[in-house]
């Protein structure tokens, strides 16, 4: 009844005039409120921030001037600056807490693993791609696909087809090197690492190579909407608007019509298998056969959409990290200023496991050198070079910052990764060496393949599929950086893409007494 009266009183006295002094009041209250900070979000003076906050808009307009092939320079200094830790505010996406420090990752994504989720922002911006699969998911729809998978990842027969897979693809790759080599025409390295990581997943997931290593310059329907729309993806978690500027552009149309492409020729072939069934002659099994085998709680089979999210996941969380990590390897280990020795290591050892013979699941266990340079890549160019988890209960971080429920945690595995504080004074050089013989970083030190219970999936997938490539490509042909002066801009994504992809020159290595080099 108040209300009511209240209401009906406003109203009254509601002439233009009127209307203006509250607009007017209301608008200085919240200038005041959030004078430094965006709306919305808590007012933290016991934080760092960088200079540049806007009343009610905070640091918005600072992130967006940056330009994407600067981002994390702009964290790096940032941590240079103002120390591991920091805060910006964003209106909608809220507060952020920048924690760069081992102790601050494993207390977040280990200790304290249940406080931090997900999150429905980020399962709204990465939904069309992610779905309900194990990505985006969280507490029990989470912790069910993570002990499926995590059987699976480790059953020996699945090793040993994805094994044999890799190899079948990797010769695909020396094919279209070898015509390079002979014609002299650049490739472009980062390219072919994408068509080599897709394909193989595409026979991994589904028995079937996508075909995009038969058709390099060309284009294959289900790769293009796979990479249009993890950019499109990748580009909201940058903007709050993304709802509103997808509407008001053909953004939007083309994201759902990717969309469907990707989970219509999924659904095919998921279809295909149910009415054929599963032809093999071996004991090996796909992914999308393991999963199409295995029960929920309840003990009934899967759903054919949920079996969509749980391959489409796995394709997205394997397929851009490897290539981008085996393309900054090649750039690494190829740039001026590397030391020589590191390629003439590397080769040495392949000739020693392999010498002519074709790499198989348990020779890969002895390239010990070419696992080192893989991670030292990934050390320099970590695949997600940056995340964030939300706080669901207030917590207090290692250092004594509070964080509280509804606030960001975020980290930089590209800044931890270059922090003489975190590697020591030679962090900013190429150094294989220091992975051999030494113990292992802790995964808060060395957090590219993430920590805790939500610690990459397919680590010794991606290290097996990485290593079979090198080796067969090392075997037989010697690469050289077209610009060997030059720092491949990166692309901003969820993940480390190479922007203008990597050009090289490609050579056969000459035939070597004793094995080693031989023609393709
Ligand atoms: C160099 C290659 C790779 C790197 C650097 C990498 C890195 C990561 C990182 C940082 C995460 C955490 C992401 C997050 O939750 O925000 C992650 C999760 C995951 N990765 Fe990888 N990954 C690689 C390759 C692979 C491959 C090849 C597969 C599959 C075969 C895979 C499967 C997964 C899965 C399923 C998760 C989710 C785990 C969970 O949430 O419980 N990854 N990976």
């Amino acid at each position: 009844m108040a209300i009511t009266e209240l209401v009906k009183n406003v109203l009254q006295h509601a002439t233009r005039a009127n209307n203006l002094k509250l607009l007017l009041t209301l608008s200085a209250f919240f200038i005041y409120k959030y004078r430094s900070h965006a709306i919305g979000t808590r007012r933290r003076s016991d934080l760092k921030e960088p200079k540049g906050a806007y009343p009610l808009l905070g640091h918005m307009p600072l992130l967006a001037m940056i330009p994407g092939t600067k981002l994390y320079d702009f964290f790096e200094k940032n941590y240079r600056e103002l120390g591991p830790v920091w805060s910006i505010s964003l209106p909608v996406i809220g507060r952020m807490i920048q924690g760069d420090s081992p102790e601050m990752v494993e207390h977040v994504l280990k200790s304290n693993f249940w406080a931090y989720e997900k999150g429905p922002l980020l399962k709204g911006a990465l939904g069309d791609l992610f779905g309900s699969g194990i990505f985006a998911s969280d507490g029990a729809n989470w912790k069910f696909q993570r002990r499926q998978a995590s059987h699976i990842f480790n059953v020996k027969a699945f090793r040993e087809y994805t094994s044999d897979v890799f190899v079948i693809e990797a010769q695909k790759v020396l094919e279209y090197l070898g015509k390079a080599a002979d014609a002299g025409t650049e490739i472009d390295f980062h390219q072919l690492m994408l068509h080599f990581t897709l394909d193989s997943f595409g026979a991994v997931s589904f028995g079937e190579s996508f075909g995009c290593l038969e058709n390099i310059e060309g284009k294959v329907d289900f790769a293009v909407s796979f990479d249009d729309l993890t950019a499109t993806c990748s580009d909201r978690l940058m903007d709050p608007a993304w709802k509103i500027r997808e509407a008001l552009t053909s953004v939007g149309a083309k994201a759902k019509y990717d969309k469907a492409l990707i989970r219509k020729h999924s659904l095919e072939i998921i279809q295909r298998r149910r009415s054929e069934g599963f032809k093999t002659v071996s004991t090996k099994k796909d992914l999308l056969q393991l999963f199409m085998e295995a029960t929920d709680d309840e003990g009934e089979p899967l759903s054919d959409e949920y079996l969509v999210d749980i391959i489409l996941n796995f394709t997205i969380a394997g397929r851009d990290t490897t290539a981008q990590a085996l393309s900054w390897m090649f750039y690494l280990i190829n740039r001026d200023g590397t030391d020589k020795s590191i390629m003439k290591t590397l080769i040495q050892e392949v000739d020693d496991v392999l010498g002519d013979d074709l790499p198989s699941y348990d020779t890969h266990k002895q390239q010990k050198y070419a696992e080192a340079c893989f991670n030292e890549a990934l050390r320099i160019f970590p695949s997600v070079p940056r995340n964030l988890k939300i706080c669901v209960q207030d917590d207090i971080l290692p250092d004594g910052t509070k964080i509280y429920a509804g606030e960001w945690f975020t980290w930089s595995s590209y800044v931890m990764g270059r922090s003489e504080a975190i590697w020591g004074p030679d962090v900013l050089e190429y150094k294989p060496s220091r992975w051999i013989d030494t113990e292992k970083p802790s995964q808060g030190k060395f957090s590219s393949f993430h920590a805790g219970p939500r610690v990459c999936l397919g680590m010794n997938f991606a290290i097996l599929e990485a290593l079979t490539v090198i080796g067969m490509i090392l075997q037989k042909f010697e690469l050289t950086l077209v610009d060997s002066a030059k720092l491949p801009p990166y692309g901003v994504s969820v993940t480390m893409p190479m922007l203008e992809g990597l050009p090289m020159r490609v050579t056969r290595r000459q035939a070597k007494e004793g094995g080693g080099a031989v023609a393709v």
